[in-house]
């Protein structure tokens, strides 16, 4: 039975996955090195009594039952911190990873707790966005995936259990190819950031908070769709590499509001991270009571 919670890594993901299990319920321990440095504002947002905040890594995943790993997206950070897990957790702790974009099998090779290991995969503001992706490897039980999605209901959350072990899942591989072709659209003058975030926000957007692209396509005609899809296809960006203007901002310090600056420009970040998630919460409440409604 999962109890006590550890998630590693304090930031974006991390604080909003520590609120989410503390607000219902959980005993939750949020371990980060840099913890001294972190933004002051949001770790006072996240302060509540059922989460203890760590800097001593060994103390903060002993008892833990489940431990949520939110440190940066790179395999060798991330394989460091399991390596250092190894000897710690308890035999029977869950291992999950949110990862965006590693296959498990690539985040779990060789390691002792392989077999009790999954992906997590929560989505920015964590503890309004209902979605929760779940991958495990062939091997793993579903013991471990039924106690992993009771805890995530529990938390009112709606997993999906992917049926395979696939980079980037299913929503950063769909988001991936929306960002390919907004990038293209940018790069070649077709509009501005703008233009292109009213085009999703006001239109495409809108319909996917209540329908996804499948139910979609059969409301529009699967004819239509044969031909949509046939004409533009062949239309579209099929670049394989990060888009240059991700890169050229990223390069030059632009990190969007973390740094103040990204394709816009944020006077207050922390504030703009906030709205966004207070923005989150009405619109699922929204859509609840519509979904009551039908
Ligand atoms: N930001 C998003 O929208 C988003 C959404 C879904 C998934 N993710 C994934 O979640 C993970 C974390 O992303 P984030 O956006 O919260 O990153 P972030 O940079 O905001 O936070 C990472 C935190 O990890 C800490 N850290 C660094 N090394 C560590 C270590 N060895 N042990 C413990 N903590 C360590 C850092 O100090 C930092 O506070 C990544 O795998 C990312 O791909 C991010």
């Amino acid at each position: 039975m999962i109890t006590a919670i550890t998630v590693l890594g304090a930031g974006t993901m991390g604080l909003g996955i520590a609120q989410l299990f503390a607000e219902h319920g959980c005993q939750v321990t949020l371990y980060d090195p840099k913890l001294q440095s972190l933004n002051e504002r949001s770790l006072d947002a996240a302060a509540s009594p059922s989460i203890v905040f760590m800097s001593d890594f060994e103390k903060a995943v002993t008892t833990a039952d489940l431990i949520v790993e939110a440190v940066p997206e790179q395999l060798d950070v991330k394989r460091d911190v399991y390596a250092r897990l190894e000897p710690l957790i308890k035999p029977q702790a869950i291992i999950a990873s949110n990862t965006s974009t590693f296959a498990l099998r690539e985040l779990a090779a060789n390691l002792s707790f392989e077999d009790r290991m999954i992906v997590t995969h929560f989505f920015n503001p964590a503890k309004h966005v209902p979605l929760v992706e779940i991958v495990g490897l062939p091997s793993t039980s579903p013991a471990i995936l039924n106690e992993v999605i009771s805890l995530l209901q529990h938390c009112g959350k709606s997993p999906v259990v992917l049926n395979k072990d696939i980079p980037g899942f299913i929503a950063n591989r769909l988001q991936a190819a929306l960002m390919r072709e907004a990038c293209y659209l940018l790069e070649n003058g077709v509009a501005d950031a703008r233009q292109i975030d009213t085009v999703v926000s006001d239109g495409l957007g809108l319909r996917w908070a209540l329908k996804g692209p499948f139910e979609i396509a059969d409301l529009g005609g699967l004819d239509i769709w044969a031909k949509v899809t046939g004409h533009l296809f062949p239309e579209l960006s099929r670049s394989s590499e990060a888009p240059q203007s991700i890169l050229e901002r990223a390069g030059s310090g632009e990190l969007g509001v973390k740094s103040g600056r990204g394709f816009y420009e944020y006077e207050d970040g922390p504030h703009a991270s906030e709205q966004l998630s207070d923005r989150m919460k009405q619109l699922v409440s929204f859509r609840t009571k519509l979904d009551q409604e039908d």
